[in-house]
């Protein structure tokens, strides 16, 4: 009935042949009329959202997965507050399972040679799916870089973390706990939420290795604000135009803040190493190797086996955008590992034992000797207990859908005990073994995997004899959220 209705009416008008539309009485008054306009539109939104469902069944195909997506939003909701438990019933309900946010068709892989396969499949698979990351962290960012043109950028930043660098990174992240340390102190023992400050440590850590102190105090301050902000706005789903006042607009205004302190910093580097002064930073180090490429100097270091320079220029856009990527690779999953490692700790005080113990005698019973990266290294069972917290606790911030490959129990036996002798001499786990994805793999396996596991276990270290402290348990920090 309302369809020939709808013929009808727009039997009623002709478009005469000399170009002049001559409108009967009645047709006038149907244009007057908004009904046409709207059951036209009427169609349109209805085509589009039949058209939107064949779509997504035409992608599900047999995956596991809503057989009818929500129309328009999708998984919106669920995307914007995920639950442990939501990814759990995916991971369970097979290898593969989808959901739809919006027009974005997510596959969601649960078993260890699935990710690893994805993983290693550039071509098919980039390590972005947030829209807003172009924008935020500028679409010429190395980051995005594909195929060669990645790999040969990558290999121009082996030189930044070599033994001979992290060797100087040490003493500073030490410095840097021990200013920490002190203000928590301060607190006279309050209890606190204390994941914040565990950031501000990590992320001063990691801004005075990679800087020195080219970056006065209050800009470091500001920085470290502006990274929240960066933060803040990389949900799955952002309002598409970066208009003032959304998230996404105040990220890109905290990036080009960030970036322009950081070029008046390689600037500063690049007189400092252009006279010849004393490397203090990650930033000197890449610094000092251009030069020593450009002048065909043979760079010198106590392990030339490894990578002591850097392979070519890079201007100081490029460097800057680089280092604001390492920034941002520090700060979440580093706070949320450093986190776990001091609750867990609380929790088992005969683990908190051994890595006490340990220190004590790296460190020949004094407590203000400086830590140098040999020492580090020495600390087998601290490492140990950084590789376990990361395994099982901490990988979920990263990427989920590594935890069933950490959970496999036929590879970590009883996986949810907190058990730091399974990465031991005789224990069954092992940082290389193939179900290890915390640092990803592939391509673009994390690039600072050594220096991470330094940081953390540089900074429990000192903590364990520095500082005391206890877990209060609340109703959510047992939780996974
Ligand atoms: C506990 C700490 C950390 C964890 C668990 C972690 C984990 C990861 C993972 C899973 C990836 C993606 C790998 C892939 O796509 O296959 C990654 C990439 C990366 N990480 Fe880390 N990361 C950590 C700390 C750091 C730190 C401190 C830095 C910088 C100093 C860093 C620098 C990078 C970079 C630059 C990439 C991208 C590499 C590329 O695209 O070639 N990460 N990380």
């Amino acid at each position: 009935m309302a369809s020939s209705r709808i013929f009808d009416m727009f039997a009623q008008y002709t478009i005469p042949l000399n170009g002049t539309t001559s409108l009967t009485p009645a047709s006038v008054r149907l244009l007057e009329s908004p009904a046409p306009v709207t059951i036209v539109v009427g169609f349109l939104v209805a085509g589009l959202l039949v058209w939107e469902q064949v779509s997504y069944r035409r992608k599900k195909q047999h995956l596991p997965g809503p057989d009818v997506k929500q129309p328009i939003i999708g998984a919106l909701l669920e995307s914007l507050h995920p639950t442990f438990d939501g990814y759990l019933s995916k991971w369970n309900s097979g290898p593969l399972s989808c959901v739809s946010v919006f027009n974005r068709f997510i596959v969601i892989a649960s078993t260890c040679d699935l990710s690893r396969k994805i993983l290693n499949s550039p071509t098919f698979a980039e390590p972005c799916i947030i829209d807003a990351m172009w924008k935020i962290l500028e679409p010429d960012n190395w980051v995005f870089l594909m195929g060669k043109a990645h790999v040969d950028y990558r290999k121009g930043l082996n030189v930044l973390f070599t033994r001979r660098a992290l060797r100087i990174y040490v003493p500073i992240q030490q410095k840097v706990y021990a200013e920490h340390f002190k203000k928590w102190l301060q607190l006279g023992g309050k209890q606190e939420r204390y994941q914040m400050l565990f950031r501000e440590v990590n992320l001063d850590a990691s801004l005075r290795v990679f800087f020195g102190d080219y970056i006065p105090t209050d800009v470091a301050e500001q920085i470290s604000v502006k990274y929240l902000r960066i933060t803040a706005a990389l949900e799955l789903v952002n309002f598409p135009l970066a208009l003032p006042g959304t998230k996404v607009w105040h990220a890109m205004r905290s990036r080009k803040y960030i970036v322009d302190e950081f070029l008046k910093a390689v600037k500063i580097s690049r007189e400092r190493m252009a006279r010849g002064e004393p490397e203090s930073c990650m930033l000197d180090g890449w610094i000092k190797s251009m030069i020593d490429i450009t002048s065909g100097a043979t760079a010198k270091g106590d392990d030339e086996e490894n990578v002591t320079r850097t392979t070519r220029y890079f201007e100081d856009r490029e460097v800057a955008l680089t280092l604001l990527t390492f920034l941002f690779a520090s700060q979440d999953a580093t706070t949320s590992a450093v986190t776990w490692a001091f609750q867990l700790l609380a929790d088992n005080p005969d683990v908190l034992a051994k890595v006490r113990q340990e220190q004590a005698e790296v460190r020949n019973d004094d407590y203000d000797k400086e830590v140098t990266y040999e020492m580090l290294e020495s600390m087998l069972y601290t490492r140990q207990v950084v590789k376990e917290v990361m395994s099982i606790w901490n990988v979920t911030m990263v990427i989920p859908t590594f935890w069933p490959a950490l959970h496999d129990p036929e590879v970590y036996p009883n996986p949810d005990n907190f058990d730091p002798d399974r990465f031991g001499p005789n224990g069954s786990a092992s940082d290389t073994a193939k179900n290890y994805m915390v640092f990803g793999c592939g391509p673009h396996v994390c690039l600072g995997k050594e220096y991470a596991i330094g940081l953390i276990t540089g900074l429990i270290g000192q903590a364990s004899v520095k500082l005391d402290w206890e877990h209060v348990k609340t109703e959510d920090s047992e939780k996974i959220i």
